[in-house]
């Protein structure tokens, strides 16, 4: 999209509101490349998510996720789909704000919905995963809020749709920037 010149796009938002999802298709629409913090987390660092908090905690996950957004942000035309909590440290969002930043934004019950089988999530591997839930979206949606664009995601929204509307909205916002 030619409105975009080249800036890098990152989604951001809570566990399971779609940004590796949505972040794929919309790379494709772009004509961008398509990067997941995580997956290249796991990959430098030759274990799961899982592991990583296991063996070396929440911080030094966070640490790598710092290195790898600083990284990535030596590049252009990338479509990032980021770590639910890459907005818990200011310093991320002076690489963030280099580029246009989207908040994927689900209701609990719709990230309950889609993660309750899920075990790869750390964080969510306890007695009450809702309540997890709706406790770390409580203390990041100011954070999230920081974002340029915000969509709102409901259950019945394929991802297809999602990427539609967000192709629609990048124009105007690029354009109410001016
Ligand atoms: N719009 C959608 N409709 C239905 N299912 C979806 C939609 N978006 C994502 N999903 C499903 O929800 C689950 C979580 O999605 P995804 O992994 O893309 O979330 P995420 O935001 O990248 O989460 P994380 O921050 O943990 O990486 C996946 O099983 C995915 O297939
Ligand atoms: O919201 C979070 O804090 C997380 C989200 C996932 O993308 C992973 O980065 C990890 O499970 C932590
Ligand atoms: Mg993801």
């Amino acid at each position: 999209m030619k409105e975009l010149k080249g800036i890098n796009v990152f989604l951001v938002g809570m566990m399971g509101t779609g940004k590796t999802t949505v972040g794929d298709l919309l790379a494709r629409q772009l004509g961008y490349s398509f990067v997941d913090t995580d997956n290249v987390i796991e990959k430098a660092a030759g274990k799961s998510i899982n592991q990583i908090f296991a063996d070396e905690g929440e911080e030094a996950f966070r640490q790598l996720e710092s290195e790898v957004l600083s990284h990535l942000s030596a590049h252009t035309r990338l479509t990032v789909a980021t770590g639910g909590g890459i907005v818990l440290k200011r310093f991320n969002w002076s690489y963030l704000h280099h580029g246009l930043v989207i908040w994927l934004d689900s209701p609990v019950e719709v990230l309950m919905a889609r993660l309750q089988n899920d075990t790869t999530r750390p964080l969510l591997q306890n007695d009450n995963p809702a309540q997890a839930l709706q406790t770390i979206l409580d203390q990041r949606r100011n954070l999230y809020a920081e974002a340029d664009l915000h969509i709102q995601i409901s259950a019945e929204d394929r991802p297809e749709q999602i990427v539609s509307r967000i192709m629609a909205e990048i124009p105007h916002k690029l354009k109410s920037d001016d």
